[in-house]
Protein backbone atom coordinates (compact mmCIF):
# COMPACT_ATOMS: atom_id res chain seq x y z
CA UNK A 1 0.00 0.00 0.00
CA UNK A 2 1.12 3.77 -0.81
CA UNK A 3 2.05 6.05 2.29
CA UNK A 4 -0.55 8.05 0.95
CA UNK A 5 -3.06 5.02 1.50
CA UNK A 6 -1.93 3.70 4.47
CA UNK A 7 -1.77 7.44 6.19
CA UNK A 8 -6.19 7.57 4.87
CA UNK A 9 -6.72 4.29 6.42
CA UNK A 10 -5.14 4.99 9.37
CA UNK A 11 -6.92 8.19 9.88
CA UNK A 12 -10.75 6.09 8.92
CA UNK A 13 -9.38 3.63 11.69
CA UNK A 14 -9.04 6.13 14.09
CA UNK A 15 -12.21 7.66 13.25
CA UNK A 16 -13.85 4.81 13.85
CA UNK A 17 -12.41 4.12 17.50
CA UNK A 18 -13.21 8.19 18.22
CA UNK A 19 -16.94 7.20 18.05
CA UNK A 20 -16.36 6.08 21.39
CA UNK A 21 -16.18 10.01 22.40
CA UNK A 22 -19.41 10.86 20.97
CA UNK A 23 -21.63 11.06 24.23
CA UNK A 24 -18.66 12.99 26.15
CA UNK A 25 -18.36 15.33 22.53
CA UNK A 26 -21.92 16.17 23.29
CA UNK A 27 -21.65 17.20 26.66
CA UNK A 28 -18.48 19.35 26.13
CA UNK A 29 -20.71 20.75 23.31
CA UNK A 30 -23.22 21.87 25.93
CA UNK A 31 -20.73 22.99 27.89
CA UNK A 32 -19.30 25.27 25.71
CA UNK A 33 -22.77 26.09 24.04
CA UNK A 34 -23.93 27.12 27.93
CA UNK A 35 -20.98 29.12 29.10
CA UNK A 36 -21.08 31.54 25.97
CA UNK A 37 -25.14 32.21 26.25
CA UNK A 38 -24.14 33.11 29.97
CA UNK A 39 -21.41 35.49 28.93
CA UNK A 40 -18.55 33.61 29.21
CA UNK A 41 -15.22 33.08 27.62
CA UNK A 42 -13.51 30.17 26.44
CA UNK A 43 -9.51 30.00 26.68
CA UNK A 44 -7.33 27.68 24.79
CA UNK A 45 -4.49 26.41 25.18
CA UNK A 46 -1.60 23.91 24.01
CA UNK A 47 1.52 23.43 22.07
CA UNK A 48 3.23 23.25 18.66
CA UNK A 49 0.17 22.06 16.61
CA UNK A 50 -2.02 22.42 19.22
CA UNK A 51 -1.07 26.15 19.50
CA UNK A 52 -2.13 26.27 16.06
CA UNK A 53 -5.60 24.54 17.14
CA UNK A 54 -5.87 26.97 19.81
CA UNK A 55 -5.58 30.16 17.67
CA UNK A 56 -7.80 27.99 14.73
CA UNK A 57 -10.55 27.35 16.81
CA UNK A 58 -10.83 30.84 18.67
CA UNK A 59 -11.00 32.34 15.40
CA UNK A 60 -14.16 30.28 14.71
CA UNK A 61 -15.46 31.73 17.74
CA UNK A 62 -14.75 35.31 17.92
CA UNK A 63 -15.22 35.32 13.96
CA UNK A 64 -17.85 32.92 13.06
CA UNK A 65 -17.57 28.73 12.17
CA UNK A 66 -20.71 28.21 10.01
CA UNK A 67 -23.23 30.97 10.79
CA UNK A 68 -23.66 34.37 10.49
CA UNK A 69 -24.08 35.43 14.29
CA UNK A 70 -22.47 38.08 17.20
CA UNK A 71 -19.09 37.74 18.02
CA UNK A 72 -18.32 35.70 20.70
CA UNK A 73 -15.21 35.84 23.12
CA UNK A 74 -12.38 33.45 23.06
CA UNK A 75 -9.01 33.66 23.57
CA UNK A 76 -5.94 31.54 21.86
CA UNK A 77 -2.69 31.74 24.95
CA UNK A 78 -0.48 31.33 22.06
CA UNK A 79 -0.62 34.22 20.56
CA UNK A 80 0.98 37.40 22.32
CA UNK A 81 4.65 36.91 21.67
CA UNK A 82 5.37 39.47 24.18
CA UNK A 83 3.55 38.07 27.05
CA UNK A 84 4.68 34.43 26.36
CA UNK A 85 8.71 35.73 26.00
CA UNK A 86 8.16 37.92 29.26
CA UNK A 87 6.55 35.24 30.79
CA UNK A 88 8.93 32.25 29.82
CA UNK A 89 11.97 34.52 30.00
CA UNK A 90 10.78 35.89 33.76
CA UNK A 91 9.48 32.92 35.28
CA UNK A 92 9.88 29.91 32.77
CA UNK A 93 8.59 27.99 30.12
CA UNK A 94 6.19 26.01 32.19
CA UNK A 95 4.10 29.16 33.38
CA UNK A 96 3.38 30.85 29.79
CA UNK A 97 -0.62 29.57 30.23
CA UNK A 98 -1.44 29.29 34.01
CA UNK A 99 0.20 33.04 34.15
CA UNK A 100 -2.05 33.78 31.48
CA UNK A 101 -5.20 32.25 32.94
CA UNK A 102 -4.36 34.16 36.25
CA UNK A 103 -4.87 37.26 34.63
CA UNK A 104 -7.26 36.71 32.28
CA UNK A 105 -9.59 33.79 33.34
CA UNK A 106 -12.69 33.77 35.39
CA UNK A 107 -14.65 31.55 37.45
CA UNK A 108 -17.79 30.28 34.67
CA UNK A 109 -15.12 30.43 31.37
CA UNK A 110 -13.68 27.47 30.26
CA UNK A 111 -10.07 26.56 29.34
CA UNK A 112 -9.33 23.62 26.62
CA UNK A 113 -6.43 22.56 26.56
CA UNK A 114 -4.86 20.61 24.02
CA UNK A 115 -1.89 18.11 24.13
CA UNK A 116 -1.36 15.05 22.19
CA UNK A 117 0.52 13.23 25.06
CA UNK A 118 -1.67 15.08 28.09
CA UNK A 119 1.60 15.53 29.44
CA UNK A 120 2.48 18.87 28.87
CA UNK A 121 3.87 20.71 31.37
CA UNK A 122 2.50 24.27 30.57
CA UNK A 123 -1.23 22.83 29.58
CA UNK A 124 -1.03 20.74 32.80
CA UNK A 125 -0.12 23.70 35.35
CA UNK A 126 -2.95 26.11 33.14
CA UNK A 127 -5.53 23.47 34.30
CA UNK A 128 -4.20 23.37 37.72
CA UNK A 129 -4.81 27.07 38.07
CA UNK A 130 -7.92 27.19 36.24
CA UNK A 131 -9.38 24.39 38.74
CA UNK A 132 -8.37 26.64 41.76
CA UNK A 133 -10.10 29.63 40.03
CA UNK A 134 -13.41 27.95 39.17
CA UNK A 135 -13.03 27.58 35.57
CA UNK A 136 -14.22 24.26 33.64
CA UNK A 137 -11.75 22.26 31.95
CA UNK A 138 -11.87 20.19 29.23
CA UNK A 139 -9.06 18.52 27.66
CA UNK A 140 -8.44 17.38 24.21
CA UNK A 141 -5.88 14.52 24.53
CA UNK A 142 -4.39 11.14 22.88
CA UNK A 143 -5.15 7.33 24.39
CA UNK A 144 -4.99 7.52 28.13
CA UNK A 145 -5.03 11.26 28.64
CA UNK A 146 -1.73 11.62 30.08
CA UNK A 147 -1.66 13.39 33.47
CA UNK A 148 -5.04 15.80 31.81
CA UNK A 149 -6.88 12.75 32.40
CA UNK A 150 -7.85 13.32 35.64
CA UNK A 151 -7.69 16.85 36.05
CA UNK A 152 -10.17 18.08 33.38
CA UNK A 153 -13.18 18.08 34.03
CA UNK A 154 -14.05 16.28 30.32
CA UNK A 155 -11.41 14.87 29.07
CA UNK A 156 -11.50 13.78 25.13
CA UNK A 157 -8.85 11.32 24.93
CA UNK A 158 -8.55 10.30 20.86
CA UNK A 159 -7.79 6.40 20.93
CA UNK A 160 -4.33 6.67 19.43
CA UNK A 161 -0.78 7.03 19.84
CA UNK A 162 0.38 8.72 16.58
CA UNK A 163 0.83 12.05 17.14
CA UNK A 164 -0.43 13.42 13.71
CA UNK A 165 -3.30 10.81 13.61
CA UNK A 166 -4.49 12.52 17.32
CA UNK A 167 -4.29 16.11 16.03
CA UNK A 168 -6.76 15.29 13.12
CA UNK A 169 -8.98 13.98 15.42
CA UNK A 170 -8.74 17.32 17.62
CA UNK A 171 -9.21 19.93 14.99
CA UNK A 172 -12.36 17.58 13.87
CA UNK A 173 -13.81 18.00 17.45
CA UNK A 174 -13.08 21.36 17.91
CA UNK A 175 -15.15 22.09 15.09
CA UNK A 176 -18.13 20.08 16.18
CA UNK A 177 -18.13 22.07 19.52
CA UNK A 178 -18.14 25.28 17.52
CA UNK A 179 -20.81 23.96 15.09
CA UNK A 180 -22.57 22.93 19.02
CA UNK A 181 -22.12 26.74 20.44
CA UNK A 182 -23.34 28.16 17.65
CA UNK A 183 -27.00 26.40 18.02
CA UNK A 184 -27.24 28.96 20.52
CA UNK A 185 -27.86 31.74 18.04
O1 LIG B 1 2.35 19.22 15.36
C1 LIG B 1 3.24 18.56 15.83
C2 LIG B 1 3.39 17.16 15.44
O2 LIG B 1 2.34 16.78 14.50
C3 LIG B 1 4.21 19.12 16.84
O3 LIG B 1 4.41 20.50 16.60
C4 LIG B 1 3.70 18.92 18.29
O4 LIG B 1 2.51 19.65 18.45
C5 LIG B 1 4.75 19.37 19.31
O5 LIG B 1 5.83 18.47 19.28
C6 LIG B 1 4.21 19.49 20.74
O6 LIG B 1 5.21 20.03 21.58
C7 LIG B 1 3.71 18.17 21.33
O7 LIG B 1 3.14 18.43 22.61
P1 LIG B 1 1.89 17.63 23.20
O8 LIG B 1 0.92 17.39 22.09
O9 LIG B 1 2.42 16.33 23.77
O10 LIG B 1 1.36 18.52 24.28
ZN1 LIG C 1 1.36 18.45 13.38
Amino acid sequence: MSIVKERMADHAAVLAATESLIPDIEKAGALVRDALAQGHKLLFCGNGGSAADSQHLAAEIVGRFQKERCSLPAIALTVDTSVLTAVANDYGYDTVFSRQVEGLGQAGDILIGISTSGNSKNVVAAIELAKRKGLKVIGLTGAGGGKMAELCDICLAVPAQVTARIQEMHIMIGHILCEIAEEAY
